[in-house]
């Protein structure tokens, strides 16, 4: 029978191609007995060294384990890492291992994930774009980028108009966001969707504020108004606001989801294949975001093989309602990686059909751009930044 016999973490990326977390990704391929391969991808958020290491711990556990029991796989790596179970790097080696996992049923099976799941709902999928808006800091930059991105095709946008402000934000921050919301509006015009990311940096004094200066352009959300441990603030920031909350990128299991969405704190979920647990958890926490009414928008920020493996669910999540890429904005490699298979057309994701995430990768490119180590920090620059939008002087806006 086959068996799994190696998970291998390898990180790529090129030093200087995009913003510092942007600029690497974690790809993790599966080698069965039989020599059949399956890859899948983990957060690279600065902490390549932490998820090479789990994934190290994550082999020494399933080696040896049948690869279609993914469900047995799940629960077997739950009991072995107790309370490392509960963190980003234990996490991510397992959504990582778990997309590979699914990547190989497909494969073996001849069809694509979302034919292994509920059956394409959709053949198209609406997305947004982000990483668009480099080197912009005046409203006139990130109108004029706007455009351009519109012009391509796109009818979503999504930006951080905060610059070095974190937990507090002044009036001045305030105006000169809310001014930059309203050139991208204005450039624009009211049909294409704007979600403005606050990064989880602010209190909910703070968040509220914006959302009374911004809520007049019709964002379609706020994405992570308060930080994201703040439930307290959430909550007031909901009693306070009304407008629509996006957020998940940082919940790590079906059980923080249900907490969110039993208290009714969110509009649009954003959890992220790469740490929640892979297919199985983003497409478990899918069904439970249907039964409060919650449309999912999976965040997508990392590589082409995350990509690949979020448009499958995407295809068959009935309450799918727009799907973040950076992909036009990805460096070149990132799409090397996977042959340019997944383009972006008209403001559309095809969904790709091919078997298991849909698409191959190219092992040359993964041998070629193989950087073990890589992660780049800008002393002083937060972790989340779009490359060129961050200022020195933001610095002194940090109360
Ligand atoms: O919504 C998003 O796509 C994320 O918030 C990105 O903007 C972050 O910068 C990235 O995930 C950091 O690793
Ligand atoms: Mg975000």
């Amino acid at each position: 029978m086959d068996r799994i016999r190696g998970v291998e973490a390898i990180v790529v990326g090129e030093r200087g191609s995009a913003a510092t977390w942007a600029s690497v990704a974690v790809i993790v391929r599966v080698e069965t007995s039989s020599g059949r391969m399956g890859y899948g991808e983990a957060v690279p958020t600065l902490r390549t060294g932490q998820v090479v290491e789990a994934t190290k711990r994550l082999a020494s556990v399933v080696v040896g384990m049948d690869p279609h029991a993914i469900e047995l796989i799940h629960r077997t790596w739950m009991r072995e890492e107790f309370y490392l179970h509960r963190s980003i790097e234990s996490t991510a080696a397992l959504s990582a291992l778990d997309i590979a996992l699914w990547d190989l049923k497909g494969r073996e099976f001849g069809a694509p994930i979302h034919e292994l799941l509920g059956g394409a709902y959709r053949r198209r999928v609406l997305s947004y774009a982000n990483g668009w808006y480099g080197n912009c800091r005046t409203p006139g930059d990130f109108a004029e980028a706007a455009s351009r991105v519109v012009k391509m095709g796109y009818r979503g946008l999504k930006f951080d108009p905060f610059g070095g402000y974190f937990d507090y934000i002044d009036g001045a921050g305030v105006r000169r966001a809310a001014e930059i919301v309203s050139a991208v509006r204005e450039a624009v015009g009211e049909d294409v969707h704007l979600m403005i990311e606050h990064h989880g940096r602010f209190s909910y004094e703070s968040a509220v504020r914006i959302a009374d200066a911004i809520s007049r352009y019709s964002p379609l959300f706020m994405e992570e108004p308060v930080h994201p441990h703040d439930l307290e603030g959430l909550r007031r920031y909901r009693s306070l606001t009304r407008v629509p909350v996006a957020l998940g990128e940082r919940i790590l299991n079906k059980e923080e989801a249900l907490q969110y969405l039993r208290e009714g704190l969110v509009d649009f979920l954003q959890v992220d294949l790469t740490n929640v647990g892979g297919v199985t958890e983003a497409w478990k926490i899918a069904a439970l975001a249907d039964s409060f009414g919650v449309k999912m928008a999976y965040h997508n920020a990392f590589g082409p093989v995350q990509n690949a493996a979020t448009l499958q669910l995407d295809a068959t999540v009935p309450n799918f309602m727009i799907q973040e890429t950076f992909y036009d904005f990805f460096p070149q490699w990132k799409r090397d990686l996977i042959g340019d298979a997944t383009k972006v057309v008209d403001g559309y994701h095809a969904v790709p059909d091919g078997p298991g995430i849909g698409v191959d990768v190219r092992e040359d490119v993964l041998e070629s751009h193989r950087a073990e180590g890589l992660e780049e920090r800008v002393p002083g620059e937060p972790v989340w930044v779009v490359r060129g939008t961050w200022v020195e002087d933001d610095a002194s806006r940090i109360p």
